[in-house]
């Protein structure tokens, strides 16, 4: 069964008369990843809302068409049982922060807590989090003093410590270097059972993922593989210029079976070299 599931699903807020998002159409298995992707205001992070359970309370808004996580209604949980389901982690880290904690130790603790862990699987939880992190040197550090990147660490790793079944990052990365966000990105896409659905405006970033989701103008367009899009999506994304020519050469069927298109510029290089040697 889907893990999330929308059938001609739209959302429109409270107030407005049009739907802010409409033709929402996907099934997303367990542990897959889902890029959805789209220029500015295309609806990403509006999506990214509702997926992380905000109707009604914090998105003010009617629901149409089937929209579920789990096989129940998306809308209808509460916020404590979703937030041990689902987290969702922003492009703005500190808005993730608590602000009332005096170390990260106790900002990736907040969360377990909440759920009434015992201290045994609190400290498990955050170990672990703040591995996957890189982030284990930061824990007794004030949170108010970390550098955009190591909040970024931070905020991913409150949210890891929750074990979600969901994983929503919305521009999660931004911060980053690319190398660090890959890197991170991978380690998530192995862990046991984890859904991703990321928000992006890098085809690069999104093109890694099972399938891409693309939004326009609040409207889905289309739903499929990477390969399938990558000529629609492309104009409104960013991407490196030998990126653009890897998967150019391959949709003009001037690229070797076998080898895979490129999802980042280094990448492309070796590839380039691959298709040269056949
Ligand atoms: N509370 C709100 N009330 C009315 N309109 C809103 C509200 N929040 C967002 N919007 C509008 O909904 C549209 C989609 O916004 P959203 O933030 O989902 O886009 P996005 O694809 O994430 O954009 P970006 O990549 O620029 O962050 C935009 O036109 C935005 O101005």
């Amino acid at each position: 069964m889907a893990l999330i599931r929308f059938a001609q699903a739209s959302l429109t807020r409270a107030g407005a008369t049009a739907p802010c998002l409409s033709c929402i159409d996907f099934a997303l298995p367990a542990g897959q990843t889902l890029a959805v992707v789209g220029g500015s205001g295309s609806g990403k992070s509006t999506l990214a809302g509702w997926l992380a359970g905000w109707v009604p309370h914090a998105l003010p808004a009617t629901e149409a068409g089937v929209a579920e996580f789990d096989g129940a209604p998306l809308s209808g949980a509460l916020p404590a049982v979703r937030a041990g389901q689902v987290q969702l982690v922003q492009g703005n880290p500190y808005a993730a922060l608590t602000g009332c904690a005096f170390t990260v130790y106790d900002e990736v603790a907040f969360g377990p807590e909440n759920l009434g862990l015992c201290e045994e699987e609190i400290r498990a939880r955050c170990r672990e989090a703040l591995a996957l992190c890189d982030a284990e040197a930061l824990a007794v550090r004030a949170p108010s003093t970390l550098s955009g990147g190591e909040a970024q660490r931070v905020a991913l790793a409150c949210a890891l410590a929750m074990r979600p079944r969901l994983l929503l990052l919305d521009e999660a990365f931004n911060r980053l270097t690319p190398a660090a966000a890959d890197r991170l990105l991978e380690r998530l896409r192995v862990l046991p059972m984890l859904t991703l659905v990321l928000f992006e405006k890098s085809f690069e970033r999104a093109a890694g993922a099972d399938l891409m989701l693309w939004l326009d103008g609040g409207v889905q367009r289309a739903c499929a593989e990477a390969g399938v899009l990558f000529d629609r999506v492309l104009p409104a994304l960013t991407a490196s210029d030998a990126v653009r020519a890897a998967w150019r050469s391959r949709a003009a069927d001037l690229w070797r079976d076998g080898v895979a298109a490129p999802c980042s510029a280094a990448d492309a290089l070796t590839r380039f070299a691959e298709v040269a040697d056949g």
